[in-house]
């Protein structure tokens, strides 16, 4: 392979998957670093090991299980990635985004993304659930792009708009979901903003990422979107803000992979309530 997958190898992957659940799901969903517990809430699991997968890569960042779960949520028939692939983690940027084109040869229409991210707009707190409303590719605006490379027209476009890649209308149905389960305040709107990782931001860089426009870092979910839209599936993406990215150097704090868990493990459950209810709510 080149840059990027062949299309037939994703459809031989897609073949092997098919071969080994039932389900055809509609959803994809990608669980961020420790927010995989929504898995244990699908019924009728099916679980396929990313390490049986041909052509799948290995998840190596703690917090990311590496499995595939197929089955039930809330009525709706699921694939959900227990586990994503970073770009720090070696992988070039159009490997990490092999599930994704994998999901849609399997039938998938819609993307449910999630992540752990640190906050930039000083209005956040540790523990608010942010919808990204739109995203900054920093690396695909400095020449990495997960498009980069030749372009199969059976995937998608060479020349993608973005100016729509979050969908109004799923942003809405999450807004009404969590207004029903009380979680208004604590839910966000705004910009989620890709490094390349893994090194956390400096202060310096945390002011340039805020001035910039994110409201909210991390070193994931870009790409996939960008992937997702290239081949038309419709997105969704909310970030858990698992710390505050220090803009001043009074306040300087550590950030630690462990921290990030930390949180994810406890709103958890919030979260996923309201994944849950979102995807019950979602027309697919
Ligand atoms: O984006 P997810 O996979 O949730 O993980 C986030 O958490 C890790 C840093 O703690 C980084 O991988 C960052 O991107
Ligand atoms: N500051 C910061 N916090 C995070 N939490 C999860 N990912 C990140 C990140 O990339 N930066």
């Amino acid at each position: 392979m080149g840059e990027g997958p062949s299309y037939d190898d994703i459809q031989r992957i897609s073949a092997f998957i098919l071969m080994r659940t039932e389900h055809r799901p509609k959803l994809g969903i990608v669980c961020g670093s420790g927010l995989g517990g929504l898995g244990e809430l699908v019924e009728d699991a099916n679980v396929i090991p990313y390490n049986e997968i041909p052509m799948f890569p290995a998840s190596t960042v703690p917090g990311h299980m590496g499995k595939l779960v197929f089955g039930i949520l809330k009525g709706k028939t699921v694939v959900l990635m227990r586990g994503r692939f970073h770009n720090y983690e070696g992988y070039p940027m159009w490997k990490t985004t092999i599930p994704i084109r994998v999901m849609k040869a399997l039938g998938v229409q819609t993307l449910f993304l999630t992540n752990a991210a640190g906050g930039l707009n000083p209005n956040f707190n540790v523990g608010d659930i942010m919808i990204i409303r739109d995203h900054i590719d920093l690396p695909g605006l400095t020449g990495e792009c997960v498009l980069r490379g030749a372009n199969d027209e059976r995937f998608g476009p060479r020349f993608l708009a973005t100016v729509d890649t979050y969908d109004r209308e799923l942003s809405e149905l999450a807004k009404s979901a969590a207004t029903e389960l009380g979680l208004h305040e604590i839910l966000r709107e705004g910009t989620y903003i890709m490094i390349g990782g893994p090194t956390f931001e400096t202060v310096a860089e945390s002011k340039l990422l805020r001035n910039f426009g994110g409201d909210a870092v991390g070193m994931s979910t870009v790409a996939e979107s960008i992937v997702g839209r290239h081949m038309g599936m419709r997105v969704f993406g909310m970030s858990l803000i698992t710390d505050m990215c220090s803009l001043s150097y009074d306040e300087k704090k550590c950030t630690t992979h462990q921290d990030v868990l930390a949180i994810g493990e406890k709103r958890a459950g919030d979260l996923q309530k309201l994944a849950s209810l979102i995807v019950e709510k979602m027309t697919l």
